[in-house]
């Protein structure tokens, strides 16, 4: 037995570096932390040490190389840098695969390069991903770094609901059609899920909202995706914090030809100023309601859009599925806005799905039933755990 046991996870949002030190023997998890506003003015550092204790630090951070370093040095600041021989492996979210990587993989020259292929169709978050992963490599180069794809989890579905009605061949030159991502996520959750519901994975059906920043929904039959609201890139679906999910894709030729817009104006615009911040001004769903409570009718229009759209794809992912054993909420708004729970399956009762009231209000960080007791449909919350899911696949790719 080798005395490297420990993960590196690393989350490298567009503009966010989240990293978790996972112990691999016992479950701990000896340090995490997050850096918030790269590339802006001034960048936010915030590290928990294994004492618990929490550090911030503020200092501009030009780029994810210039948080990976601040990252790395506070890690050595606790003995747990990366030059430590205890670490045995570095595991990389990496949003888009393609069709190509549907495991875990070893990230070699030529990974990185087709990943960096792939940063056309996920401009957001690709390009994050791939300098994390080159300073990574240079701060540690002897050590294995694995690439789990949030695409992988989502390349069982059927080809019916992964390809787009456009002209077939124009399709496949330009490899477009629906990856779907969050997959770590969807893969989690939707196992967690079964193991609530006291049964096998491989013998449930579940509709996973997975809403956090980026939202997206996904069926699950039997442990394998059959469908999810994302596509091409994560734009798509449902509303999100910033970008609009489902439009009629003509809205984009209207901007550019009324309104004057460029393409990158456009994908700009769609990205990052449209979902809840572009409909309300915020993006924070605590802030939402604490606007509603108030009698914000901007803000209730933008919360009364996000969870029609939320409603459509439950309803949509029922038809999918046939028979549904659960739907599980999770992600930051998932987990935490009972409000947004309780209206995606209001008027759903015909279909078999309800929330407690009381059960809906409970705060915990576990998994929970939260559906009246003998529902026909059990409605769930469960927490995610993309860095769990990825230090697992990471740590037992590089021990085989
Ligand atoms: N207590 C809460 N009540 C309602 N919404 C919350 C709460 N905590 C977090 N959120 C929502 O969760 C979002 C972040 O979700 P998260 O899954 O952490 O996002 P990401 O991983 O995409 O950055 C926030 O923008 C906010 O809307
Ligand atoms: C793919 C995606 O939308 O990721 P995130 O929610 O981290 O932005
Ligand atoms: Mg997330």
């Amino acid at each position: 037995m080798t005395s490297a046991h420990r993960v590196l996870v690393l989350n490298s949002g567009s503009s966010s570096l989240k990293y978790q030190l996972l112990d691999m023997r016992d479950g701990s998890r000896p340090a995490a932390g997050l850096v918030e506003r790269i590339g802006e003015r001034v960048s936010r550092l915030v590290h928990t040490a294994p004492d618990g204790e929490r550090r911030e630090r503020t200092a501009p951070m030009a780029s994810h190389e210039a948080a990976l370093k601040a990252v790395a040095a506070e890690l050595a600041a606790d003995g747990l840098g990366l030059d430590s021989p205890e670490l045995a492996a570095i595991g990389h979210r990496v949003v888009h695969g393609g069709l190509r990587f549907t495991e875990p993989t070893v990230i070699t020259d030529e990974v990185l390069a087709e990943i960096e292929r792939l940063v056309p169709v996920a401009p957001l978050h690709n390009p994050a991903n791939i300098t994390g992963i080159r300073t990574a490599r240079a701060l540690r180069p002897d050590l294995p770094q694995v690439a789990v794809f949030d695409t992988a989890f989502h390349t069982t579905m059927p080809e019916y609901a992964a390809r787009y009605a456009i002209d077939t061949e124009t399709a496949d030159a330009h490899r477009i059609r629906r990856y779907g991502f969050h997959g770590t996520s969807h893969a989690y959750v939707s196992r967690e899920a079964a193991r609530l519901l006291g049964r096998d994975p491989s013998e449930v059906n579940v509709i996973v909202l997975h809403l956090g920043n980026g939202a997206s929904a996904s069926a699950v039959a039997g442990g394998a995706c059959v469908d999810t609201s994302m596509g091409l890139t994560p734009l798509e679906g449902l509303v999100m914090g910033t970008r609009s999910g489902d439009v009629d894709p003509a809205v984009t030729f209207h901007l550019r030809r009324v309104a004057g817009m460029s393409v990158d104006e456009v994908d700009e615009l769609l990205n990052k100023r449209s979902g809840l911040v572009g409909l309300c001004g915020d993006n924070d769903m605590r802030e939402i309601r604490r606007r509603i409570e108030e009698g914000d009718e901007r803000a209730k229009l933008a919360f009364d859009i996000y969870v029609h759209r939320l409603k459509k794809y439950i309803g949509a992912y029922i038809a999918v599925l046939g028979r549904v054993d659960a739907v599980v909420f999770t992600a930051g708004v998932g987990e935490n806005a009972a409000a947004v729970r309780e209206a995606a399956v209001e008027g759903l009762e015909p279909l078999g799905l309800s929330v407690d009231a009381e059960l809906n209000a409970v705060r915990s960080g576990e998994p929970r039933l939260i559906s009246p007791a003998g529902a026909r449909v059990a409605v769930a919350v469960v927490p995610t755990d993309e860095e769990l899911e990825i230090a697992r696949q990471t740590y037992s790719l590089v021990n085989n």
